[in-house]
């Protein structure tokens, strides 16, 4: 066995949905739902969204920030984790999105755990910054081209031992490709160099779905 990863299949990724996490029919529901959709590809898989649940659960996270929601799929497994008095603040810019979430976070339950804000996400985490609030868990999954300035506003309202979670940081493989350069590669690029180098974390990135990378913030 060398060190390649198998290759998901479709006749894989089905296997996957079926043993490789427990999805539920609401959220099987959301997935197909948010698939039919012009956008659906932006949606998380469904082993993402099992292993966002299990990292809120392990971390014992009861402040969880949501920096891009869509239909709510990882929003939705994020906040069925938190405890009674755990909450989800999801930020995102298209209404027409978000109220799809919302729906499918009332049918599910969850609504008194998730606060949404509409508004531009990274303007928003400066304000959080400038209130002093702090988050256990911060999932980016937003606009790709400022993941550099959003990882940076990130660390300052992460707790210490907190963890972030970045999505689409092999941006479909493009960027171990030399010949593609556009502004989307090229920032995730700078973001995976600059934090494979940073000192203030521990880190690890994971060949999951299209990339995610964890993020430790050590204690200063
Ligand atoms: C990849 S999708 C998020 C997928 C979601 N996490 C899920 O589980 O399905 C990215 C979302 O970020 C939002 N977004 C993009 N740029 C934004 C910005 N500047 N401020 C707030 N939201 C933004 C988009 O509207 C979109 O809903």
């Amino acid at each position: 066995m060398n060190s390649r990863h198998v290759s998901i299949t479709d006749e894989l990724q089905e296997y996957l949905i079926r043993f490789g996490g427990r999805e539920d029919p609401l959220l099987a529901r959301l997935r197909e739902e948010t698939l039919q959709m012009r956008f659906g590809h932006m949606q998380v898989c469904p082993e993402q969204g099992q292993f966002l649940f299990f990292l809120v659960k392990m971390l014992k996270a009861r402040s969880v920030l949501e920096i891009g929601v869509f239909t709510g799929y990882s929003s939705l497994c994020m906040a069925r984790a938190l405890p009674d008095d755990g909450v989800l603040l999801g930020l995102d810019n298209q209404k027409k999105f978000t109220d799809i979430a919302e729906t499918f976070w009332l049918e599910a339950g969850v609504e008194d755990k998730i606060e949404l804000r509409l508004c531009d996400a990274l303007a928003e985490v400066a304000r959080l910054q400038d209130k002093g609030l702090e988050f256990d868990l911060i999932f980016l999954d937003a606009d790709k081209e400022r993941y550099p300035e959003y990882y940076e506003a990130c660390l300052k309202i992460l707790m210490p031992d907190g963890l972030l979670v970045i999505d689409n940081v092999l941006w479909y493989g493009n960027v171990a490709k030399p010949s593609v350069s556009e502004p989307i590669t090229d920032a995730i690029r700078r973001l995976n160099q600059t934090i494979v180098k940073d000192e203030r974390v521990e880190m690890v990135t994971l060949p999951f779905s299209d990339g995610m990378t964890l993020v430790r913030k050590k204690h200063s």
